[in-house]
């Protein structure tokens, strides 16, 4: 079981995507990793510079790190489990179209919340309706609430 042997996490957004606004693109980190930090001890403080727990990026293709993207649709993003190094960091492919809150394309809100997922050590769940369940589905962010299974999950690493 990878989990982080700290509970106060720092994140980093190195760049951003074309398809939303810069506020649009932090509201939604944001509020990606506070669905985490609801249910656990663990506390997210945003930095701007150096080396986070947490890199962020957008990336196409082969973006140098074994798993290159591929192109629209398919994979969405990815991240890496608390290990040493790149361990936590988050990659999104730009060339999906992200939006900020409407049901096309893929919601940034609801992607990043399933990577920052496998950041903090889970992995997928056989649950259709749980957030870190393998692929996509739209939900109303608004009305977004983080399901049991995935409550679970996270409590069994950091509860
Ligand atoms: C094997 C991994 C690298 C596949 C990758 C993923 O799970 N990233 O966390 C991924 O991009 N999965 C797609 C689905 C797929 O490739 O079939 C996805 O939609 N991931 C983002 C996602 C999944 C569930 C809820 C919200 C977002
Ligand atoms: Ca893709
Ligand atoms: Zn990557
Ligand atoms: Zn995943």
């Amino acid at each position: 079981d990878y989990k982080w042997k700290k509970h106060d996490l720092t994140y980093r957004i190195e760049n951003y995507t074309p398809d939303m606004s810069v506020a649009e693109v932090d509201d939604s980190i944001k509020r990606a990793l506070q669905v985490w930090a609801d249910v656990t001890p663990l506390r997210f403080t945003r930095i701007y510079s150096g080396t986070a727990d947490i890199m962020i990026s957008f990336a196409v293709g082969d973006h140098r790190d074994g798993y290159p993207f591929d192109g629209p649709n398919g994979f969405l993003a990815h991240a890496f489990p608390p290990f040493e190094g790149i361990g936590g960091d988050a990659h999104f492919d730009d060339d999906e179209k992200f939006f900020y809150r409407s049901p096309q394309g893929y919601n940034l809100f609801l992607v990043a919340a399933h990577e920052f997922g496998h950041s903090l050590g889970l992995e997928h769940s056989q649950d259709p309706g749980a957030l870190m369940y393998p692929t996509y589905v739209y939900r109303d962010i608004d009305t977004f609430v983080l399901p049991k299974d995935d409550v679970d999950g996270i409590q069994s690493l950091y509860g």
